[in-house]
């Protein structure tokens, strides 16, 4: 049976990074898909966003909806102190087997815990089941027509505290107009954007932070 993109991309990683070696990681899965085939990781040029923010906050507990292959799950972990954690959500049980691989080969294991289902699911049981209070950072890259309705659940769930910070990926491609709305028009939210391109491409993209005001 013929492999997946997403097989393609961690045996890469596997047969050309460095095990244990975060950045290499990062740098293997990006050098295979700007030079051999395209895939939905948030990349190099918007990953220094995704790392100026999540060093800004210095989460002590961060999640991320939409782990896909764990490109963005590496690129957080790497950056959290000690004792902080990543809670990444994925849905598809080919892409969480294949984000968790990749997080072991990068040595993050211990920083990430990976939860599989979906979002609308899983964010109603963080505070009982995987004994979350509140969430210091939340990374939005998963369907973008879900980022509107995780972040009004994520509120009802009591999640987020003043302060807490959402990072949303691919405001302007493939774009979440509808999330940008909600969210520029909420006054419980002081939003900045940060005008980027696509990964692996000279396409325009744009990342919203999106600050929890209470
Ligand atoms: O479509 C994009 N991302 C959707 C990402 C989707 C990923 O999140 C999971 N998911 C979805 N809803 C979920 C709910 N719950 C859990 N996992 C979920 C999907 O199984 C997939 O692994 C995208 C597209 C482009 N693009 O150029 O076309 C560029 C990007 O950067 C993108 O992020
Ligand atoms: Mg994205």
């Amino acid at each position: 049976m013929n492999q997946t993109k997403e097989q393609r991309i961690l045996n890469f990683v596997l047969q050309n990074a460095v095990r244990g070696d975060p950045c290499s990681v990062l740098d293997t899965i990006d050098k295979y898909c700007s030079q051999k085939e395209w895939a939905m990781n948030v990349g190099d040029e918007k990953g220094l966003i995704l790392d100026k923010t999540v060093e800004e906050v210095n989460p002590s507990v961060a999640l991320e909806l939409g782990t896909y292959c764990g490109y963005s799950a590496v690129r957080i972990a790497r950056l959290l102190k000690a004792g902080a954690y990543l809670l990444t959500v994925e849905f598809n049980p080919e892409f969480a087997a294949i984000a968790k691989q990749m997080i072991e080969f990068a040595g993050v294991q211990d920083k990430v815990k990976l939860l599989e289902g979906p979002s609308e699911e899983i964010i109603p049981q963080l505070k009982k089941k995987y004994e979350v209070d509140t969430l210091d950072f939340v990374f939005l890259d998963h369907w973008k027509d879900r980022y509107t309705p995780d972040t009004i659940l994520l509120q009802e769930c009591n999640l987020l505290r003043k302060g807490s910070v959402l990072l949303a990926d691919n405001i302007i491609f493939p774009g979440a107009p509808e999330f940008l709305n909600y969210i520029r028009n909420n006054p419980h939210f002081q939003c900045t954007n940060y005008p980027s391109h696509l990964e692996y491409m000279k396409v325009g993209d744009a990342m919203e932070k999106a600050v929890f005001l209470g």
